[in-house]
């Protein structure tokens, strides 16, 4: 092996049908990314083949990922690229042991979930205290990314600006919020919460795993659910509970765009099932007690039912469809049934936190994780701000969306991912002031990252533009980000997810995010402010 040589490495999806479908894009981004590298003196060798058989060349489990990292020198530079949703865990147990400098680099486009598969590997690593260095790009021939990418491969550090960031300290918070912050934490204390946990480890995102022991000092406890038991339930169900369930979202003024052919369309018969499994969740979360759950949703549900994304949409809404139990009691009428997509167990943790704030300050309580799918400026000229595509398949409210359940509609999941279809609850989010936050595990410690920013409405070519470069089927907030610009942004976040709510108004949501930052910091957390600053959240 030459000392000029870096080994490459792309971890792909489980899903053979997503791998085969992406590999076109991961195959042109590394071409480009070859050259780039080889204009700078060194030379790309990847550390897996092409599998000719299976028509692409991701590692797609995590024993193969194992066995590509087995032969190789640990001391080489290895660079993960990722042009789409990868399953971290099929590169992570090579990268912890490996002692050469590692890169995670992607490419800046919505196409496939790319930027969102290196966050989640990028939090991934974090939380293992693997050290890595990582660049993002559109062309790989810009400046930022270039000079970065020249200092890593002659041995220098890759360093971003994340002057953004500041600890918050508590000093000098308000009153009212540290009291409010004392009697929520003693509440979860005392009281105890429970997540309800159908089957962790969703998707290899090792970040998004709290360990027990983290959790349970802030009175947060997982039930261990099974899918199984998901699936069980849904079954049980009548078709006339569903039908109601399905009438009532009718009667609010959803569309569902049905076909014919479920193998490319969404069915009235996938939505009924849909509507079968949110009663099953709903019944199950009062079974168990759980303040909030958590589907896996993926990997084996897909083979069993439609996804799960509409039902997660439903939960999250204080104004969803009722759901009575065995005794005929409404389970929690008019209230969210907090839903952390894809068992991401620090959003759940978040998404608690900010029902229980933004119920006690009198603000709007849905919430929901999105990916950081992407971003751009607006073309049409609309805004000069950076504007970010937030989007994720499940977990929107319609209280979200511009328009409500009335602006709401259910397109069927891409067959690639979701063989049984499932419709999703897509809108584009209203234009509103927003918290954003982010809890991530670093250094065997919980911390949360906590921001402002607002979702903007863009025109709608821009809207549809965005749709059209990503996934037309999900839910998508147009969010700007307070004092935060996009690498910093991408430097410093520690995962695929984000957390956001709103607030009614710029105060409202400072209050709401001073809150947000007391709460976690009297919890135990390390708390970090992002964009803002700790004096003007208490000046509002
Ligand atoms: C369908 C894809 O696998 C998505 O699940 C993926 O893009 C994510 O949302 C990851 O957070």
């Amino acid at each position: 092996m030459s000392g000029k040589e870096i080994v490459l490495f792309a971890s792909g999806d489980l899903r053979p049908s997503a791998n085969v479908q992406c590999w076109p894009a991961q195959s042109a981004m590394e071409e480009k990314l070859g050259e780039v590298v080889a204009s700078m003196g060194f030379e790309i060798r990847r550390g897996h083949p092409y599998k000719a058989e299976e028509k692409h060349g991701f590692l797609a489990s995590q024993r193969e990922g194992m066995d590509a990292f087995a032969v190789l020198d640990p001391n080489v530079p290895v660079i993960i690229a990722e042009s789409v949703w990868q399953y971290s865990h099929h590169v992570l147990a090579g990268l912890t042991s490996h002692k050469g400098p590692i890169l995670t680099v992607a490419n800046w486009s919505g196409q496939w979930p790319g930027l969102v598969g290196m966050l989640n590997l990028n939090g991934s690593l974090t939380k293992a205290g693997v050290d890595y260095a990582t660049l993002w790009s559109e062309t790989f021939e810009d400046d930022y990314f270039t000079e970065r990418l020249r200092a890593w491969l002659n041995g220098q550090p890759v360093v971003h600006d994340v002057s953004h960031v500041s600890a918050y300290t508590g000093a000098g918070v308000k009153a009212d919020i540290a009291e409010l912050a004392d009697r929520l934490a003693h509440d979860f204390r005392r009281n105890k919460v429970i997540l309800g946990v159908f089957d962790e480890g969703c998707m290899g995102m090792y970040n998004a795993i709290v360990p027990d022991e983290l959790l349970m000092p802030l009175g947060f406890f997982k039930e261990r659910l099974s899918q199984s038991t998901l699936y069980h339930a849904t079954t049980q169900v009548s078709d006339a509970d569903a039908r109601a369930v399905y009438d009532a979202m009718l009667e609010r003024g959803m569309t569902f765009h049905l076909g014919t052919d479920p193998a490319q369309h969404l069915t009235e018969d996938q939505v009924l099932t849909q509507c079968k499994m949110y009663i099953a969740a709903v019944r199950l979360a009062d079974t168990f007690g759980c303040e909030a759950i958590g589907i896996q949703y993926q990997q084996g549900l897909k083979d069993l039912l439609p996804a799960s994304d509409l039902v997660e949409g439903i939960l999250n809404n204080d104004d969803r469809p009722d759901v009575r139990n065995a005794a005929g009691k409404v389970i929690r009428q008019g209230e969210a049934i907090v839903h952390f997509n894809e068992v991401d167990e620090c959003a759940g943790f978040d998404a608690v936190m900010t029902n229980r704030i933004h119920r006690a300050l009198g603000q709007p309580v849905e919430t929901t994780l999105h990916d950081l799918r992407w971003g751009d400026f607006d073309p049409t000229g609309s805004t000069d701000e950076f504007v970010w595509t937030f989007e994720i398949s499940g977990a929107a409210p319609p209280a979200h969306h511009e328009g409500g359940w009335k602006g709401s509609d259910s397109m069927r999941q891409p067959p690639m991912f979701f063989p049984f279809g499932g419709g999703t609850l897509r809108g584009v989010a209203k234009p509103g002031e927003i918290v954003w936050s982010r809890v991530f595990i670093e250094d065997g410690v919980l911390k949360i990252d906590i921001g402002r920013g607002r979702a903007i409405a863009l025109p709608d070519e821009e809207t549809q533009r965005r749709w059209n470069l990503t996934n037309k089927e999900w839910p998508m907030m147009h969010g700007v980000l307070t004092g935060v610009n996009r690498d910093q942004m991408m430097a410093k976040h520690k995962a695929n997810h984000i957390q956001v709510a709103y607030a009614l108004s710029a105060g409202d949501a400072d209050r709401c995010a001073l809150a947000k930052a007391e709460l976690a910091r009297q919890l135990g957390l390390v708390v970090n402010l992002c964009g803002v600053d700790e004096a003007g959240l208490n000046a509002a």
